[in-house]
């Protein structure tokens, strides 16, 4: 494992039946703690972000903001939230999906995105894949394209990767750890 993974990987604390028993809830804010690894993170998913030729970041709340947002000053691009549902005033765009633990809907402001974008999605954690699905299918409903999604870890015995092949159709998923 390369250093800046070593790094990553001791800053995320595993917190046991978190929010509900069975769960190994991955909390990330040791890391965002440290000034050095959330420096790292933040480099690593903006070169992503120059590599897959994006255009804007989508960010997934609210980890997905934390993350994100430095990620699009980084890389010079805008940041677009996606919010959990009722919480962006103007005409949104509304999904409905499963996670791991439990169901939700998210929104975009319609008005964010149009087509000729190319958006990298960047969240913390990719388990089940359904907060990303939902994603995916939001930025396609407002007529962009999805360059590419980008997550700091992957949960992979929860199956999301192969969930999310079709909807990703050939764009790139980039989990900088693999759990
Ligand atoms: O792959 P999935 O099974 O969909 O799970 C992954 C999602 O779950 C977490 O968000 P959560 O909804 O807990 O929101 P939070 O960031 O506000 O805590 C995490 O930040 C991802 O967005
Ligand atoms: N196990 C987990 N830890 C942190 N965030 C999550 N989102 C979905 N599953 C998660």
């Amino acid at each position: 494992m390369t250093d800046i993974k070593e790094l990553l990987l001791s800053r995320i604390r595993d917190v046991a039946d978190y929010p509900e028993p069975g769960v190994m809830f991955k909390d990330i804010t040791p890391l965002l703690a440290d000034p050095a690894a959330f420096t790292a993170l933040t480099d690593a998913l903006a070169e992503i972000a120059a590599n897959t030729g994006a255009t804007k970041i989508v960010g997934l709340e609210a980890r997905g903001f934390i993350l994100g947002a430095p990620v699009a000053v980084r890389a010079g691009l805008g940041f677009i939230p996606v919010r959990k549902a009722g919480k962006l005033p103007g005409a949104t765009l509304r999904q409905a999906y499963d996670l791991e633990y439990g169901s939700a809907e998210i929104e975009v402001h319609a008005e964010d995105l149009s087509s000729g974008d190319r958006v990298l999605i960047v969240d913390d954690v990719l388990a089940t894949g359904g907060t990303a699905e939902a994603a995916i299918q939001l930025i396609h409903r407002a007529g962009a394209e999805v360059s590419g999604l980008a997550v700091l870890m992957e949960l992979g015995f929860l199956g999301g990767r192969a969930r999310l092949e079709p909807a990703l159709n050939g764009a790139p998923l980039e989990a900088l750890l693999q759990i």
